[in-house]
């Protein structure tokens, strides 16, 4: 049995005319130690799927099922590294860390606890950083501790929501190569969230594109079957990594192009026209007099 599965999940927000279907007929299904990459388009509804698999939503129809049993709401089992760090900007990293061990393992003695905080933080390479404060790291860091504190916390799969995409470009290649070492050394399912391409093939096992909303579904999968640890200076060489690349590329600039047609087709704007102060507007063809008007 699959460790995850969607089955014909629908979501919409909002009811009557202004009810909108963000997600429809999404199915899914990860298996045990699994990495899949969902790639999509801004606003296609990256987040309300991840929410769907964390229990901060749920769905309209269909079933998200964990263990074959029906998600009901967030739980320890499933850790979230969402794009803006969440920390408590008035505690430490170890002990935003702290706070989140305390929740999902509260009859830890305080030893070991302290133990397993530090290990988490030393994993994501923090340990001289572990009593700064979230205002005095940088970015990157502070998404070290949104890694350290989703992982200390054992789930049993990790849900990132474009977790580096605030990130500088380096700071961004190392965290990809730093998360993918904790994942294959912790043996965790891991479901990333992203913007970009490029980032699915460094980091995962499969890459499944979301159609743009409204009504987004998920498209075809993409393996990717180059070994780790994946370089990203020798991938770039690879004739198998420029394949993989535009295939994924073309097609979502076809679906994202055909969403834009659909789009064309609904919506005939009226045809306004600015009246500007103390000028006249033409309009094209038209026998009007120009408008002197405000
Ligand atoms: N709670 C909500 N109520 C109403 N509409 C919502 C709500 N959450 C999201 N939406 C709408 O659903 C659509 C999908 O949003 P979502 O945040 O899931 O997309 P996304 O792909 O994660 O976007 P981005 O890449 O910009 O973060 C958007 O049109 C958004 O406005």
């Amino acid at each position: 049995m699959a460790l995850l599965e969607l089955k014909n999940v629908s979501k919409s927000y909002g009811a009557g005319s202004k009810k909108v279907e963000v997600l429809s007929d999404i199915n899914l299904s990860v298996n045990e130690g699994e990495f899949v990459a969902i790639v999509g388009f801004s606003g296609s509804g990256k987040t309300t799927l991840i929410n769907l698999i964390n229990g901060l939503a749920l769905p309209d129809s269909g079933e998200v099922l964990l263990h074959g049993k029906p998600i009901t709401g967030p739980g320890p089992d499933r850790g979230v590294i969402f794009q803006n760090y969440s920390l408590l900007p008035w505690l430490s990293v170890f002990k935003n860390v702290k706070l989140a061990v305390d929740e999902v393992f509260p009859k830890l003695g305080r030893k070991e606890k302290d133990t397993h905080i530090r290990k988490y933080i030393d994993m994501v390479n923090l340990s001289p950083a572990i009593d700064k404060m979230p205002s005095e790291l940088s970015g990157g860091m502070r998404q070290r501790v949104s890694v350290a504190r989703a992982l200390a916390m054992d789930p049993e799969i990790l849900l990132m929501d474009e977790p580096l995409s605030a990130l500088d470009a380096l700071t961004r290649g190392t965290l990809q190569e730093e998360i993918v070492k904790i994942w294959s050394q912790d043996k965790k399912t891991a479901i990333l969230i992203t913007n970009d391409v490029d980032e699915g093939i460094m980091m995962a096992d499969r890459i499944i594109p979301l159609t743009p909303g409204p009504k987004a579904t998920l498209g075809p999968e993409y393996k990717v079957n180059f070994e780790r640890p994946r370089i990203v200076t020798e991938i770039n060489k690879d004739r198998e990594y420029k394949i993989l690349r535009n295939d994924i590329l073309e097609y979502l600039i076809e679906v994202g192009a055909t969403r834009r047609q659909v789009s064309d087709q609904k919506y005939i704007l009226p045809n306004l026209q600015p009246k500007l102060p103390n000028r006249s507007v033409f309009r094209k063809g038209s026998k009007e007099k120009p408008s002197l008007k405000l």
